[in-house]
């Protein structure tokens, strides 16, 4: 991602991405577009659009067998793979359709006001026709479901694992959350304008993404041409998956590696923007996440507000020691258990 970071610049063609992304239309517009782009509005996030994201997440996961072996076509025939992906890619565009064509008709009516989401940028973009390259309907729907899949799910997965590791240690609880109630004092809601001063905050994200990078295994990614890594020879158009979730891991690098320890990076000017390869839950190179900047945000944002306005407690019959952290499996990692909190609401934020 560094020496040879044009060379596995290419993502492999798997079959589920290819399916469910419109085949390839997605990532190159993506690129250009997303800084320009919001994530849609709550409006559009009901239950069926999430659940088809998860679904979608979870065939993209990219370890199917027929994808290990790509020259036995049958396979996918055979094991019922593909009429499944076949399923799904009705279910996901037709329900894209209805999202379109609501936007289309709210903007006939002169609709949709000053929140402009995602599709309606999109729309905009296609009308415009000031891009350099010509947008389709298939482009705007590929970006769309690739925003979901690559932006909220790894995102919601950031916040899960965050708070379940700050519930199972109540002094990084209680460090954090004093943070922000004294930061925020008097508000009566966490805005963006002092966000950059919950430094304590910051830690205990790095260190929530260093433990759980939402993306273990990054994408997937391809390389162009033979190279040499390490000794190793690497043919052009191998398959080459990055383990983040391992090197994050590693006793070479890390100090009691497996600790939750926020305060590791407190003097440290190790930093996930891809410049340190010890810690890339974003990736790096030139096909790291351009959501990054976004993304940390969101998370940011969305921890503090749960830390200022409630205090945080477990159901009864779970203790903080035995709170289970097992993974589950996905394109994004998450829980495998649900992670179920008591709120109490903190009583001394104005009305
Ligand atoms: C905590 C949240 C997120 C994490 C951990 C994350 C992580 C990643 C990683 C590891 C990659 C692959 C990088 C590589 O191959 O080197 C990636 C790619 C990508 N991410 Fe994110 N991401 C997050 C949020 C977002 C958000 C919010 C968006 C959009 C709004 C986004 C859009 C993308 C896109 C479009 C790509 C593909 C880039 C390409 O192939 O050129 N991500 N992300």
């Amino acid at each position: 991602m560094k020496t040879h970071d044009a060379v596995f610049a290419s993502r492999p063609s798997l079959l589920a991405a290819e399916m469910m992304t419109y085949a390839g239309s997605d990532l190159v517009f993506t690129r250009r577009i997303t800084c320009r782009t919001v994530l849609g509005k709550a409006r559009e996030l009901d239950d069926g659009f999430l659940r088809m994201v998860e679904s979608v997440s979870e065939v993209m996961a990219g370890f199917k067998v027929s994808d290990l072996f790509p020259s036995l076509k049958f396979l996918p025939a055979v094991t019922g793979y593909k009429a499944q992906l076949r399923r799904m890619r009705r279910e996901m565009e037709s329900m894209l359709d209805g999202i379109i064509d609501e936007h289309k008709e709210r903007r006939a009516e002169g609709g949709g006001g000053n929140e402009e989401d995602l599709v309606d940028v999109l729309l905009n973009l296609q009308a415009s026709g000031s891009t350099d390259f010509s947008l389709t309907m298939d482009n705007i729907k590929a970006v769309t479901v690739e925003v979901f899949i690559a932006g909220v799910e790894t995102s919601a997965t950031a916040i899960d694992w965050t708070m379940a590791e700050m519930m199972k240690d109540e002094r990084v609880l209680r460090k954090a959350q004093e943070e922000v109630r004294q930061v925020y004092r008097g508000k009566t809601n966490v805005d963006e304008s002092s966000l950059h001063e919950l430094k304590y905050l910051d830690l205990v994200i790095k260190e929530s993404l260093r433990l759980h990078p939402p993306l273990p295994l990054l994408f997937p990614r391809e390389s162009q041409a033979k190279v040499e890594v390490c000794g190793y020879e690497i043919p052009a158009k191998t398959k080459v998956i990055v383990n983040c979730w391992a090197i994050g891991r590693d006793p070479q690098y890390w100090i009691e590696p497996t600790k939750f320890y926020p305060e590791r990076f407190a003097d440290s000017t190790i930093d996930y923007k891809g410049n340190n390869f010890e810690f890339i839950p974003f990736g790096a190179g030139r096909r790291m996440c351009p959501g990054m900047l976004y993304a940390t945000a969101v998370v940011k944002l969305t921890l503090a507000n749960l830390l200022y306005h409630f205090d945080w407690k477990l159901v009864d019959g779970m203790d903080a020691e035995n709170l289970d952290m097992t993974e589950a499996f996905g394109v994004a990692v998450g829980r495998k258990c649900s992670l179920c909190l008591i709120p109490i609401a903190y009583d001394d934020v104005p009305i």
